[in-house]
């Protein structure tokens, strides 16, 4: 086999860029699931589509994938035109998870994972090894669960093994199709906070499809807001997309409590006031000074306190007021406009 581009998996950094040329998709009946529809999407970044229902978010990570063949356009895998390989063999170099999961019932845990490391022809103890491994890393003793059926595990336990399935061959590319929203909501939050602590350490290019503004705000570097037609409005940071909706149909997407969830996207160490290392706390409620301004704010609020003290190295090294918690988002807005 070639040594192409997306097989070059290894160790951290070795993640490929994806680059969309004008794709697009009209299905036979004439319906045009996605026009002309072009993104950048950077090596070792979660790069997050959001719109409304029908717009073409599937289709275009399908298209990733060619689970959907696209009609026009062209893909490009770190340079590499994907459409030219053969498409069996390339989905076996990119990881997807869907909702829902899709785990063989008749199949434990293990052997569910090890699905596509054993059509890469990898040897038994090797891939359950590399299960075991995976189930550590999705925070799954693999001691209990590894020799469990699927129906033996809550949705939640089965969204992280979808996960670690998607991970075993150690892809460069994962694509994610609305992966939690089959779960609780409490339960969504805590696999979504486990999910990018696994991207800290794994950093692997992803694409992720949701409808939930809030769910892309968390987990995503950059999002790209489409409208009918796989039509691209908007392609920016969390924070960016907040503060500068660049119309009013973002605007509107994005939602009238867009100031809360700017506060949860905006570090707080650039408004503290500083302290000397060593000052008195006084009583005042303390919070980590790499958090953001919504954890200073949730702290005040929780103590019903008007100052928070930052704290970094268990030394407190700045205070913030409930003043300046709401100045700086402003601050920042007028700057850019
Ligand atoms: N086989 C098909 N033939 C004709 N039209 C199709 C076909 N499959 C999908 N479509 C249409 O393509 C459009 C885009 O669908 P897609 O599933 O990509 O949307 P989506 O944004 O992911 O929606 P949702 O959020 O509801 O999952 C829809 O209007 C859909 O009806």
């Amino acid at each position: 086999m070639d040594a192409t581009a997306l097989e070059q998996s290894g160790p951290a950094g070795s993640a490929a860029s994806i680059t969309l040329e004008h794709i697009g998709k009209t299905y036979p009946d004439g319906t045009v699931a996605v026009g002309d529809f072009g993104l950048e999407v950077r090596a070792g970044e979660l790069t997050v589509l959001i719109g409304p229902s029908g717009c073409g978010k599937s289709t275009i990570l399908r298209m990733i994938n060619r689970l959907i063949e696209p009609t026009k356009g062209r893909i490009l895998i770190d340079g590499e035109n994907i459409l030219e390989r053969n498409a069996v063999e390339l989905r076996r170099h990119i990881g997807y998870v869907i909702q829902n999961v899709g785990l063989f019932p008749h199949q434990n845990i293990r052997t569910n994972i090890g699905t596509v490391p054993r059509m890469l022809g990898w040897d038994k103890k090797r891939i359950n090894e590399r299960a075991d491994e995976l189930l550590e890393l999705v925070g799954l003793d693999p001691a209990r669960y590894a020799k469990r059926y699927p129906h033996e595990l809550s949705g939640g336990q089965r969204q992280r093994v979808g996960v670690a399935r998607a991970l075993a061959a150690d892809p460069r590319v994962l694509l994610m199709d609305e992966p939690f929203s089959a779960v609780d909501p409490i339960a969504r939050g805590r696999l979504q906070e486990e999910f990018l602590k696994l991207q800290a350490t794994v950093r692997k290019t992803i694409v992720l499809v949701t409808h939930d503004i809030d769910e892309a705000v968390r987990l995503g570097d950059r999002i790209a807001v489409l409208a009918e037609g796989g039509r691209l409005l908007q392609y920016a940071p969390p924070a960016e997309l907040l503060s500068r909706p660049d119309s009013t149909a973002v605007g509107d997407f994005v939602g009238a409590d867009r100031g809360i969830r700017r506060l949860a996207v905006t570090p707080l160490r650039p408004a503290l006031k500083p302290l000397d290392r060593g000052a008195p706390v006084d009583g005042r409620p303390s919070v980590a000074a790499d958090g953001t301004l919504y954890d200073a704010l949730a702290a005040m609020l929780a103590a019903n306190a008007t100052e928070v003290v930052a704290v970094e190295d268990g030394q407190p090294v700045g205070s913030l007021s409930r003043a300046a918690v709401f100045d700086v988002p402003q601050q920042e807005a007028e700057a850019k406009v």
